[in-house]
């Protein structure tokens, strides 16, 4: 009985690329994940390792960047009919590619030029607490995501033997947020109070330049504190979700902060409260709530 080689493609998958176009005040933000297939000539490489065919898929996923750069991205499709122009065109052991494209979508933050949220995923929750005749009311949400694509700097932090990190007065800020506030009574009229604090957080995400994530952080609590007299403190955990700007020296092209790797793990966690000083005590209503310190 003969053993044979049958169908087969290969390529990178997930290629998170997003793209920042500039060209105006009003950023446009694009982010993708990109994931390339390619067949046509390549038994060898499967049946005895060589790889004299072989577009490497590391070179399919720079190519990826480096389009973004080239010629911007536009709708997914035009991005992916180009990208399989170009490998089946400039590669003849390549007769063909599969290049498939996942969006996700992003949405201005109270029509701002470079602030974003992600729509959908976002739950709002309680966590409600009777102990005898005391009540405690915690409301909050979770995975609220959110990017700036300017207004965000980083530099200034001690270097030691071990630190790489470059200084940025210019960086994509992105976090999802879970966020939880203890109202200091339970007569509050929890509807009406909570789309409010959640437009706080966004829109003073989105205003406050932020020299760290520590800063938005706090920032976004104090903003709470402030124009809610009911909120006797609140606690936030804010995930860096960083996006590493994409080196395309190599291909001969600049890279003025417009293609960034979004990274996935792992991930800065910040994290912390913010208290009015004076406010009714907490009692047993954080106990075992889970996620915060
Ligand atoms: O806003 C930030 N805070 C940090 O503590 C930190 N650390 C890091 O590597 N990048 C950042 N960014």
């Amino acid at each position: 009985m003969g053993i044979v080689l049958g169908a087969n493609q290969y390529g990178k998958a997930e290629v998170r690329l997003v793209h920042v176009d500039r060209s105006t005040p009003r950023h446009v933000l694009t982010d993708l994940n990109v994931s390339t297939h390619l067949r046509g000539a390549f038994d060898a490489t499967y049946l005895t390792g060589d790889n004299a065919a072989v577009l490497a898929t590391d070179t399919q996923k720079n190519t990826v960047y480096a389009f973004a750069r080239k010629f911007g991205v536009g709708q997914p499709e035009d991005f992916a009919i180009r990208l399989a122009g170009h490998f089946v065109e400039s590669q003849p052991q390549v007769s063909g590619a599969q290049i498939e494209i996942e969006q996700l979508p992003w949405a201005r933050i109270d029509d701002h030029d470079h602030a974003f949220s992600r729509p959908g995923g976002e739950r709002r929750t309680t966590t409600v607490t009777r102990d005898g005749d005391q009540l405690w009311v915690i409301a909050g949400l979770t995975d609220l995501v959110v990017l700036k694509s300017t207004g965000s700097e980083f530099h200034g932090f001690p270097r030691d033997e071990y630190t790489t990190l470059p200084e940025t007065t210019d960086r994509i800020l992105a976090t999802s947020v879970t966020a939880r506030w203890r109202y200091s009574s339970t007569h509050v009229a929890w509807g009406e109070i909570y789309p409010k604090i959640r437009a706080v957080l966004l829109e003073t995400f989105a205003g406050t330049h932020s020299l760290a994530l520590q800063q938005t952080l706090y920032a976004m609590g104090g903003a709470v504190l402030e124009q809610f007299g009911e909120v006797a403190e609140i606690r936030l955990s804010m995930p860096n979700k960083h996006h590493y700007l994409v080196d395309l020296e190599p291909f001969g092209l600049d890279n003025p902060n417009e293609v960034f790797l979004a990274g996935d793990r792992p991930y800065g966690l910040i994290e912390g409260q913010v208290l009015r000083e004076g406010a009714p005590a907490a009692g047993p209503a954080w106990q075992f709530v889970p996620g915060f310190v």
